[in-house]
């Protein structure tokens, strides 16, 4: 049986001059996550905010008592590092030893304090870094790659969740997951079912193949799928063996979100017990 449902709405749709009443707003309807959308305007066409504005909601919401208990913030981190950054500041950063500078792991440490629980960083990103550090003495650069992103994440005391677009095969994780190093596998994955940016988009059921690839092969996994979600995508989504909901627009352009939430839930629920609830 996979893990239990987890309902993580997006606050990406929330009204962002009322965020911390839409969060505890959210705990009142039951939901069991937040998940908190990053854009950096480089990773994606669209900016949100950072690492202050988790610190004023993570003020609204208690902290979750367990690992990925209630009131865990869900961090979905939409930002390129060295990707968009110019080669002379990245080589310049590693001459000077600022390994700080043009790493995907740069904002784990502010996440933190601010309140995140769980820290997810797209593959992309990770890989990006990698690449473009290559041609650069490797004596002073430190390559990172996605198992050491999530290896600093867990000792700085985060759960660790790696993202893959809709352009990215299923098959690049394997060889994260197999990771011989405990510290180096994820706590969750995240397939996206649309293009990351926006709210409101429309599911794209062709993601599918890959949660259920990664169901078949890890049964315990935390599989978070985000984008389109709503009543009439959720069986298609629950089906393929997904566990933890992402649900912007249908849970905040809805009448009773509650409701929302429980249906969400409850079409999961359905699946994991074989319609018994
Ligand atoms: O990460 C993203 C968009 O990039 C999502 O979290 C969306 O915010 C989900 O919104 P809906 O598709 O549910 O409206």
């Amino acid at each position: 049986m996979s893990p239990p449902a987890i309902i993580a709405p997006s606050i990406l749709s929330a009204d962002f001059a009322a965020l911390g009443a839409a969060c505890s707003d959210l705990m009142e309807y039951n939901a069991h996550w937040i998940h908190i959308d990053v854009m950096d305007g480089h990773f994606v066409p669209n900016i949100t905010f950072g690492a202050p504005v988790v610190t004023k909601i993570r003020s609204h919401v208690e902290r979750p008592s367990q690992k990925g208990g209630k009131g865990t913030f869900d961090c979905h981190m939409m930002i390129a590092e060295l990707m968009h950054s110019p080669w002379w500041l990245a080589l310049t950063a590693s001459m000077i030893g600022d390994t700080n500078i043009a790493q995907p792991m740069k904002w784990v440490k502010d996440f933190k304090d601010a309140g995140c629980d769980l820290y997810c960083f797209h593959y992309e990103a990770a890989i990006s870094s990698v690449a473009a550090r290559e041609p650069a003495d490797t004596k002073t650069t430190r390559k990172t790659s996605p198992r050491e992103v999530i290896r600093y994440i867990h000792e700085c005391g985060l759960q660790a969740g790696i993202a893959i677009k809709p352009e990215t095969p299923v098959d690049v994780l394997w060889e994260i997951l197999e990771s011989e190093d405990e510290s180096e596998r994820p706590d969750m994955v995240l397939v996206m079912t649309v293009h990351p940016g926006f709210g409101g988009q429309k599911f794209m059921a062709s993601e599918l193949p890959k949660v259920k690839a990664l169901r078949e092969k890890y049964p315990d996994l935390n599989i978070e799928v985000d984008g389109g979600l709503s009543e009439g995508t959720i069986d298609q989504a629950a089906d393929a063996g997904a566990n933890v909901i992402v649900a912007g627009s249908a849970v905040f352009g809805a009448k009773d979100p509650a409701e929302v939430i429980s249906k969400l839930r409850e079409a999961v629920e359905k699946r994991r017990t074989g319609g018994k609830l």
